[in-house]
């Protein structure tokens, strides 16, 4: 688990660093330097090719110094530094790397107005203007000065974070900030950056280390974590030998409508690949033909006209409801029946969400430990509507604390909200998921391994897991556009067992 810090956490991270490796603050900006550096000689190998460094006065700027000196070395041929002195105050280590860059012969230039700035025509810009130290929105001097810079056309590559963007908080609708092509970004992906948000001003971030405490970064809690392949390796249990369809548990999908009968097919099927020893579709008659031609491993439970089915509750191990459900008075019923009769672990999704939305007094009958699955929308029908997605993380993690209920927020990054307070953001996943019916197999997923006996928390990161596993695995290397969800339901059993071996 990677814990993301906030710029105050990564600055007190940066301290205990320095005094516990111990390093010099001048060398960890080195060490940062030479890392961004590292990167960019890779992926920007033409030395030919004019760069304008921007540097603030601040560490950012500090950076830009260091890093136009180290391209320097590496013979980069033309490089050009303009520094903003848009302020009187400058940080010891900007003012050390001043002082080592004029030891060099790389040309550069002081500008006490953005009004002074000339065009520089440099294909390449490296952004060190303001970092993690941004502490109200641009105006003044930055403000202009980054609307210029947005408007040439260059390569912007911004070191550690675009200027003018905040690295948590709400970020407002009009912020100015310097867009970026690529962040090389110290240590972590900034929390920001991993909100929809970041993709008006962030094409591309790359993470590279600078040796922060690991044991100290660990030891602040942060409760933003970022799930990594080891953790769900741990977590994730092989199949065993002597073990039979009982093992594994029977999940109960209540889903569906004559018109929506594929979200039922394709949650049950989420369940059924996701290995639960026995999936039984909660459907209407008229699927029931569609239901045993799909996938004829699975079971049925017919709902037939407006009369409730009759569930044996007790023969279920998991019930997931709300994939085409629909919204109508038969709906509600039914999920009415499964919170008062059922007293385990449920998962809720798409019109199951809906409901509830509409009849918030069903919020109180909701098992603890259940899992929710809202999009956006549906999350915000839930518990308002929102303007910002920070906004939306605090929220879901309070409403997850106050109900013990997880939250899976779904997203690029989608994110679990816990009754402990963590919010923990999935790292696998791509746009060619962005299909309908995608999230109905997570929900199929969800409920299979709650059957097969996982605690509701490690069904959330497995399921959110290995369901963008499975997409990666089958969009990337194929540079597939689209992965549709039935084929992302049959590729889970082989994610699954590599990430068991
Ligand atoms: N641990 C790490 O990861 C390491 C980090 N390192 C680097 O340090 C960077 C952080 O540096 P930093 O703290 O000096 O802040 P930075 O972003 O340069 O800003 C400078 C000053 O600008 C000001 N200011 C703020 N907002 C403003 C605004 N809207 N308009 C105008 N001015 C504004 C504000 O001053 P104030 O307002 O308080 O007077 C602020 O102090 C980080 O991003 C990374 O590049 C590495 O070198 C080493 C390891
Ligand atoms: N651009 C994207 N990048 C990564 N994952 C995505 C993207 N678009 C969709 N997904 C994933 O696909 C699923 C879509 O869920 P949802 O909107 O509920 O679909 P549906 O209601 O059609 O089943 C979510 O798990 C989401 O994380
Ligand atoms: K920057």
């Amino acid at each position: 688990m990677l814990p993301l810090l906030t710029s105050a956490d990564i600055r007190k991270a940066d301290e205990y660093t320095i005094s516990h490796e111990p390093v010099a603050s001048i060398d960890l900006m080195e060490r940062a330097a030479r890392a961004f550096v590292g990167w960019f000689l890779n992926h920007f190998p033409d030395k030919q090719k004019a760069i304008a460094v921007y540097c603030g006065t601040g560490n950012n700027g500090g950076d830009g110094l260091a890093i136009a000196r180290m391209l320097h070395q590496h013979q980069y041929k033309n490089i050009y530094v303009t520094i903003t002195r848009f302020s009187d105050k400058a940080s010891a280590d900007f003012t050390e790397n001043l002082t080592r860059l004029q030891h060099t012969d790389v040309p550069f230039k002081e500008v006490n107005s953005a009004a002074e700035v000339t065009a520089e025509n440099c294909p390449i810009i490296i952004d060190a203007l303001l970092g993690s130290g941004l502490n109200k929105p641009l105006d003044g001097e930055y403000k202009h000065f980054v609307e210029y810079l947005n408007s040439v056309d260059a390569t912007v590559v911004a070191i550690d974070v675009p200027t003018g963007f905040f690295a948590e908080g709400a970020i407002e609708q009009d912020a100015v900030v310097l867009k970026a092509d690529l962040v090389i970004t110290f240590q972590q992906p900034k929390i920001n950056f991993l909100l929809p948000e970041a993709s008006h001003y962030i094409n591309c971030c790359e993470v590279v280390n600078i040796g922060l405490d690991e044991e100290f970064t660990r030891s602040l809690d942060s409760p933003y974590q970022y799930i990594e392949e080891k953790d769900i390796r741990k977590l994730l249990k092989p199949r065993k030998r002597f073990t039979n369809k009982g093992t594994y548990g029977h999940a109960l999908i209540i889903a569906g409508e004559e018109k929506t009968m594929g979200a039922a097919l394709l949650s049950s099927a989420g369940s059924a690949y996701a290995g639960a020893g026995l999936t039984s579709a909660c459907i209407p008659a008229s699927g029931l033909t569609a239901l045993n031609s799909y996938l004829p491993e699975l079971m049925a439970v017919i709902r037939d006209g407006n009369s409730l089915p009759d569930i044996k509750w007790d023969k279920y191990n998991s019930i997931a409801i709300g994939p085409g459900l629909g919204t109508g008075e038969n709906a509600l019923e039914l999920l009415s029946e499964v919170l008062t009769n059922y007293k385990r672990p449920i998962v809720i999704d798409a019109d199951g969400l809906n409901l509830i939305a509409i009849n918030s007094v069903l919020f109180g009958n909701i098992p603890q430990g259940s899992i929710l699955t809202p999009h956006m929308k549906e999350f915000d029908r839930l518990f308002g509507e929102h303007t910002s997605w920070w906004d939306r993380l605090q929220t879901a993690r309070k409403q997850a604390e106050e109900r013990y209920i997880y939250i899976i927020l779904k997203n690029d990054y989608t994110i679990t909200a816990t009754p402990q307070g963590k919010l923990y953001f999935n790292s696998t996943s791509n746009a060619a998921m962005a299909t309908g019916g995608m999230g109905d197999v997570l929900t199929g997923i969800l409920a299979s391994l709650l059957a097969q006996g996982y605690s509701s928390e490690d069904a959330c990161l497995i399921g959110v897991y290995i369901h963008g596993k499975a997409g990666d695995e089958l969009a990337l290397p194929n540079r597939m556009n689209v992965v549709l969800p039935g084929k992302l339901a049959q590729q889970l059993p082989l994610t699954m067992s590599k990430l068991t071996v």
